[in-house]
C-alpha cells in the first residue's frame, strides 16, 4: 500500500444518479499503469529538484543554463498534455501520495471506514523556516488524508467545508511522521473529522475538519 489503499472499489462505474459530469466525477479510472513504470522515480526526481532549488543560490549564469534546461522539459511535457482525470498524478495509488506531485509524499499503513494512518515525510522543500515544516503544507496532508477517511467512511467523494489546525509543537523535516485521520460522527452529508500529527511520541499537530458528500453530478 502506497499512496491509498489499493483494496478500496476506486473504480465506480457511472449510473443515472450518478453521472460522468460534476465537480468531482463520479467515474475516475484508478491505474496503476499511466505514466509508466517509472513515473514514481519521475515525481521523485522532481521533488529532489525542488530541494535542490529551495537551498541552492545559483550563480547567474547557473540560473540561465537551468531555465533554459526547464524550457525543453517543459516542451517535452507539452506534447503529452491531458485532463485531470487522466492523469497520472493523483490516481497512482500504487505510488506516494497516488503520485500527486503537489503533495508532501506519504504512504498510507492503513484505510478503510475507520480511518486512515499514514506516515508522511515533509521534504527540505516544504521548509517554513527555522528548519521546520511550513503549517500550509501541514494542513495540505491534513486535508487530503481527511478527505481520504471522509471518502472511505461514507464510500462516497466528499469535499472539504472548513478544516482547523491546531499547531501543538513543531514539525520536522526529512522525518518520518505518522498522521491518522479518521471520521469521529457523520450526520447525513455531513462527515465529521479528525486527525494527528505525532513524531514518535511528540504530537505535532492536530485538526478538526467538516467535510461533505457531494450529491452525484454535485459541481
Ligand atoms: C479526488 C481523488 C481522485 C483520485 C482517486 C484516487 C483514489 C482515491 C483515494 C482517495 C481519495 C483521497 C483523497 C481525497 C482527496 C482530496 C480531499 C481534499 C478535498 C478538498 O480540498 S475540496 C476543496 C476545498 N473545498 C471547497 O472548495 C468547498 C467549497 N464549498 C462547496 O463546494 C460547498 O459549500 C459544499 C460542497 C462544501 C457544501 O455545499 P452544498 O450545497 O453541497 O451543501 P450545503 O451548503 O447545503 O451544506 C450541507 C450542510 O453542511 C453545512 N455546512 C456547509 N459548509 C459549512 C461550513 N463551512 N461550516 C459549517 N457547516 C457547514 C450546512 O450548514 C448544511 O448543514 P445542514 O444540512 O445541517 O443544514
Amino acid at each position: 500500500m502506497k499512496g491509498a489503499p489499493i483494496d478500496q472499489k476506486w473504480n465506480v462505474p457511472a449510473t443515472e444518479e450518478s453521472p460522468l459530469e460534476g465537480g468531482f466525477r463520479a467515474e475516475f479510472e484508478v491505474t496503476t499503469e499511466r505514466g509508466g513504470p517509472r513515473y514514481g522515480e519521475l515525481i521523485e526526481e522532481v521533488r529532489t529538484f525542488m530541494d535542490k532549488v529551495r537551498y541552492a543560490s545559483p550563480t547567474p549564469e547557473l540560473a540561465d543554463e537551468i531555465i533554459d534546461d526547464l524550457k525543453l522539459f517543459n516542451a517535452k511535457l507539452d506534447t503529452l498534455l491531458v485532463d485531470e482525470w487522466h492523469t497520472p498524478s493523483g490516481t497512482r495509488v500504487d505510488l506516494p501520495s497516488r503520485g500527486n506531485i503537489t503533495l508532501p509524499p506519504y504512504e498510507v499503513i492503513d484505510g478503510g471506514e475507520d480511518g486512515v494512518t499514514a506516515s508522511v515525510e515533509f521534504r527540505r522543500f516544504h521548509l517554513g523556516g527555522n528548519g521546520v515544516a511550513h503549517g500550509g503544507h501541514v494542513a495540505v496532508v491534513f486535508d487530503d488524508l481527511g478527505g481520504m477517511a471522509a471518502t472511505l467512511h461514507v464510500h462516497g467523494i466528499a469535499r472539504t467545508a472548513y478544516l482547523t489546525v491546531n499547531y501543538r509543537s513543531l514539525t520536522p523535516l526529512e522525518t518520518p511522521l505518522t498522521m491518522r485521520t479518521w471520521a469521529e460522527r457523520r450526520e447525513g452529508r455531513k462527515i465529521f473529522v479528525k486527525g494527528t500529527l505525532h513524531d514518535g511520541d511528540r504530537l505535532c499537530a492536530d485538526m478538526e475538519a467538516l467535510f461533505i458528500q457531494l450529491r452525484p453530478g454535485q459541481a
